[in-house]
């Protein structure tokens, strides 16, 4: 009989709804991962409790009010869409499955799943095209920790970092064309935000900040363009990666760039962060600060393009197996 084979697509985590509470669950996972918020628990924990539970979640949960859709978040919507178009991909002996790291359905539940369903051979794929111990190592982390229950584990392998495949280039490439192109105005600058990181993580050699500053000069190279780099999202008082997406917006329209188009390569599939973040209050700063004309690009997402990347990456890593 032909050996069962599993692809486990793995993103970040959403909340099960856009109500406090929900949000407030998924912030408490999230913000205790210690691969996340790298201050000793003794020291981060009475902050998180007594102060970021007590005031974030509300706000964040009109926050993913704006942007939640009939098919839930758009994190696990897209993800799971991804995991559909996927199904079938790599032949018959292969099932792909889709998990979060915190929330549902969560990674240990669907390797035990595929563990259940016969699989012996497991490829783990991170949706991070780049690097980051707070992303992709943590996301690996959940499923070996499921696997230390195991007495007869499955063969794992994991999908590396692709902030410089080729493929993935050449689909951002193509996917940003295709959202210039159907712009009524043209851009003056191309702006690749990337999701922000303390500063102290480039310091202690995670490979993130130069992974993203890879991504976007490859992007830059393959389009003729100049790309504008900038790091969002930022959490906290501590010092993070600069420029920050919001300042880079806002110091554009005194310099006579009113009309740009964001886009933001890190992420696989739309969600808060971008939908939110920068469609939304990205715009609002844009245009307070003078600027005319915003465009928001989508993510990759489950698109032709996207999914097509995809599948020739997750190929290359079953080579052997399948
Ligand atoms: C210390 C805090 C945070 C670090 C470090 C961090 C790194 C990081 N995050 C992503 C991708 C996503 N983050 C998302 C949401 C989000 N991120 C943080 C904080 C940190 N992220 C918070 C508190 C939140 C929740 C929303 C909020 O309250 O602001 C999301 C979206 C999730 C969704 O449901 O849509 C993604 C995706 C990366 C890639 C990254 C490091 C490289
Ligand atoms: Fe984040
Ligand atoms: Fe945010």
């Amino acid at each position: 009989m032909a050996r069962k084979i599993g692809v486990l697509l793995m993103n970040l985590g959403t909340p099960d709804g856009p109500d406090t509470k929900s949000v407030k669950r998924y912030l408490a996972e999230f913000l205790s991962d210690r691969r996340v918020v790298e201050i000793p628990p003794i020291a981060w924990q009475p902050i998180l409790r007594g102060i970021i539970l007590n005031t974030r979640p509300k706000k964040s949960a009109e926050a993913y009010e704006q942007v939640w859709s009939e098919d839930g978040s758009p994190l696990a919507a897209v993800t799971k869409a991804q995991s559909v178009a996927l199904q079938g991909a790599f032949g018959p002996n292969v099932m792909v499955d889709w998990a979060m790291r915190y929330g549902r359905p969560a990674i240990g539940d669907r390797l035990q799943a595929m563990k259940d369903a016969g699989c012996e051979r497991i490829l783990l794929a991170p949706l991070y095209p780049q690097y980051c111990a707070a992303t992709t190592a943590t996301a690996n982390d959940k499923a070996f920790a499921q696997l230390a229950t195991q007495r007869w584990q499955p063969a794992l392998r994991t999908l590396p970092p692709y902030h410089d495949d080729p493929t993935y280039i050449a689909a951002l490439k193509a996917s940003i064309e295709e959202g210039l192109a159907g712009l009524d105005f043209e851009p003056q600058a191309l702006i690749a935000s990337f999701h922000g990181m303390p500063q102290r993580t480039l310091d202690l050699g995670d490979p993130y900040h130069c992974h993203c500053r890879k991504t976007a000069r490859l992007l830059g190279e393959a389009m003729g363009r100049e790309m504008t780099v900038a790091f969002q999202s930022r959490f906290g008082p501590a010092k993070w990666l600069t420029p920050a997406t919001d300042e880079t917006l806002e110091a554009m329209p005194p310099k006579g760039i009113t009309r740009v188009a964001i886009f933001a390569p890190g992420f696989s599939a739309d969600c808060l962060e971008t939908l939110e973040e920068l469609a939304i209050r990205g715009r609002e700063s844009f245009e307070e600060a003078g600027g005319t004309h915003f465009a928001y690009l989508p993510c990759l997402n489950a698109s032709e393009v996207g999914v097509n990347m995809l599948k020739t990456l997750l190929t290359r890593e079953l080579a052997g197996w399948v």
